[in-house]
């Protein structure tokens, strides 16, 4: 299980690699300016696994350009990463992308609680373009969070399963516990409601392990 630590600025750098995050999600949505001259600096600064995210709104960040234009500002700057996470919407890429060497977080983000089996088919249709399907989803009940958590811990590894939304943010300090591979944090400055910070979430885990 990897901790990330989600960050907007490339100022936030260096806390994330004193709170001794695993990986640094770069949340390029967020940022202006020359992206891949910042991510190259970025690189240059830490050696340290960096994930490449341009968030669409629809799914709960900034970036509201055509599927061409994610690929424009995400291509120049694939060779200073590690990994890229693509949206459903932007699959089209994930082959192209894939060519630089680099893992694929298939992900998908909705406001609410699929069933078992519409799980079990997003994590099949992201597997088709991505390494570690990624999906979050929105809870309204403990009975949901039972169930998010029982479909973590039988589904096929890797797998990243987050929540959307403040409510039972418990759930992000216990999907790792069920299987979860990637648990994401911030260093100050939330890029998702009901995130911990990357030194919560670290001891929350070692006190419920
Ligand atoms: O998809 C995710 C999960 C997230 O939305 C969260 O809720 O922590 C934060 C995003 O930066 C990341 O890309």
């Amino acid at each position: 299980m990897k901790i990330v630590a989600s960050i907007q600025e490339p100022d936030m750098l260096d806390m994330a690699v004193s709170a001794k995050a695993n990986f640094i999600e770069l949340r390029l949505d967020m940022m202006e300016g020359d992206l891949a001259g910042t991510v190259e600096l970025i690189r240059a600064r830490t050696v340290l696994p960096l994930i490449a995210t341009l968030r669409s709104r629809d799914e709960g960040g900034r970036f509201e350009g055509t599927s061409d234009d994610w690929f424009a500002i995400i291509e120049p700057l694939v060779r200073h990463v590690d990994l890229v996470d693509i949206e459903t919407r932007y699959r089209e890429h994930a082959p192209k992308i894939m060519s630089h060497g680099v893992q694929i977080i298939a992900s998908l983000h909705r406001p609410d609680m699929p069933t078992r089996f519409e799980l079990e088919q997003i994590a099949l249709e992201l597997r088709l373009f991505g390494d570690i399907p990624k999906i979050a989803v929105g809870l309204r009940s403990q009975a949901e969070l039972l169930d998010l958590l029982a479909y973590t811990s039988e589904a096929p590894k890797p797998i990243c399963v987050s929540i959307v939304g403040e409510q039972f943010r418990c759930a992000r300090a216990l999907l790792p516990l069920f299987g979860s591979e990637l648990a994401y944090c911030h260093v100050g400055t939330p890029t998702a409601r009901g995130q911990y910070h990357v030194e919560e979430l670290k001891q929350l885990l070692e006190m419920l392990r």
